[in-house]
């Protein structure tokens, strides 16, 4: 089947991770597609040796990318206004599709860049340009298109919120921390677009524009950033119950729209409040769904690459499918669906809470630990109530470390048939994913 051909533009934090995605997930990629997914072509303008170009065709001259006849889809990671901008519009009057991670693009072109691509037939996706890996833009966009949204409130700066983290949680200094982030990739090439709150409100027009259908308005949106608060606002804040998070709100009144970006003081036990380092949080509320959330990394390659590559898939079935079947009722094709058996219970590995009702005599304890022993089972931590009345049977509870489950319950029925253990054992998993 021919690829679809992608002509990757930059070579950062985020090309990177893009191309690590597409090579390590490419069978995948290309059983959700129908056909595979192949970058044929890279505009690249300085070099990186120790990133794999292999079997990719090197574009000095980046405009070029829109134009080769090697390319379906531009992928715009260069960032910037000036040169992204006419790369976009050169890829859709070639009338090729388009993806980009680009805010400050989107917020302040993003009008004319849809006209033009309305009008040549084209679709620019755009997913990765707000918060990262978290698929707002499709939530919002999609999942939510039955509602009329009423306000939606997030943080939506991956930098700012880890600087805030560090100093409160670490009491680190704000330029350390900030040089940190920069470091991991997370930073904008202008980190005052971070600090000052500029990248928040690119992503926060947006957010406000899909949400209520109102144009983009970058000038409209009311912008404040970190730079001004110190750790002794978020020590007196904490003091009070409170935690300072870099905010960004759109709010439908009466009168019009809010549509703000600044530091923002909530009770601790927000859950908001609770989200740490570079990973954002969204919650959007709509008339018939009411309060929904969306958390997960705001920036970093990979993270912001599984959103880069979402948006190539998307595209690329508007290229290839049957109208009728663009997104496969099961995500994959149905020709493609896999023949990964599902495990059985008993084949699955967890930790586990137990707790067994013993008779308060000697050894009984060890008794039960050497039975978890012989199957490998590791304990965690013990506890064994105390009794008033030495006749009366006693709780023993136990954390176990992760095992299979056969093995467990293999365990349990040796357990279960010493005479000291008087009642079956209580059995309960204990999850680590959530
Ligand atoms: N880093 C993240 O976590 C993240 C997350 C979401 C969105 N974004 C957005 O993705 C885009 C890329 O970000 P990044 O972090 O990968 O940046 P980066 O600075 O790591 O990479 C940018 C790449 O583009 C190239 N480039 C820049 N200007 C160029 C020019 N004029 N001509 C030719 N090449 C040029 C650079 O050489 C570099 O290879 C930006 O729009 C950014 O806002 C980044
Ligand atoms: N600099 C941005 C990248 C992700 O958009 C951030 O830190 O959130
Ligand atoms: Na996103």
């Amino acid at each position: 089947m021919e690829p679809i051909k992608i002509g990757l533009c930059g070579l950062g934090t985020v090309a990177q991770g893009t191309l690590e995605v597409l090579r390590r997930n490419q069978s995948e990629i290309e059983r959700r597609v129908g056909s595979p997914v192949k970058v044929t072509c890279a505009g690249v303008r300085t070099d990186k040796p120790d990133v794999d170009l292999s079997g990719i065709r090197v574009e000095r001259d980046m405009l070029a990318v829109a134009t080769a006849a090697d390319v379906d889809i531009v992928v715009e990671l260069i960032g910037g206004t000036d040169l992204a901008l006419k790369l976009v519009m050169a890829a859709i009057e070639a009338g090729k599709g388009v993806v980009t991670a680009n805010k400050a693009l989107i917020a302040i072109h993003g009008n004319e860049i849809f006209a033009a691509a309305q009008a040549r037939g084209v679709m620019v996706a755009f997913e990765a340009a707000v918060a990262g890996g978290i698929p707002i833009i499709k939530a919002i966009r999609e999942g939510l298109s039955a509602n009329r949204i009423q306000w939606l409130a997030g943080i939506i700066n991956g930098t700012g919120n880890f600087i805030l983290t560090e100093m409160s949680e670490k009491g680190r200094a704000f330029d350390e921390v900030l040089a940190e982030a920069q470091a991991l990739g997370y930073a904008e090439a202008d980190p005052t677009f971070d600090v000052e709150g500029i990248d928040a409100a690119h992503k926060l027009t947006i957010l406000a524009s899909i949400a209520f259908g109102v144009p983009l308005q970058f000038d409209a949106c009311y912008t404040e950033g970190i730079g001004a608060l110190t750790p002794a606002d978020v020590a007196n804040a904490d003091q009070l119950g409170y935690k300072i998070k870099h905010l960004g709100v759109a709010k439908r009144t009466g009168g019009g729209i809010e549509l703000r970006v600044h530091p923002t003081l909530m009770p601790k036990n927000r859950l908001l409040s609770n989200v740490n380092g570079v990973l954002n949080a969204l919650q959007v509320q709509g008339d018939a769904v009411g309060p929904t959330t969306y958390t997960g990394p705001g920036a970093g390659g990979e993270p912001t690459a599984s959103a880069v590559v979402a948006d190539i898939v998307d595209v690329a079935r508007t290229l290839t499918a049957d109208p009728l079947n663009r997104v496969p009722h099961l995500a994959f094709h149905a020709d493609a669906l896999g023949g990964e058996p599902i495990l059985s219970i008993d084949q699955i590995h967890s930790a586990y809470y137990l707790r067994l009702q013993v008779a308060d005599t000697p050894g009984v304890l060890s008794q039960i630990t050497k039975r978890l022993g012989d199957h490998a089972i590791s304990i965690e931590s013990i506890v064994q109530k105390q009794v008033q009345d030495p006749h009366d049977s006693v709780p023993v509870v136990l954390l176990t470390g992760v095992v299979k489950e056969a093995d467990m319950n293999a365990a349990l029925a040796e357990i279960e048939a010493l005479e000291s253990v008087l009642e079956p054992a209580v059995k309960i998993r204990v999850e680590s994913l959530v």
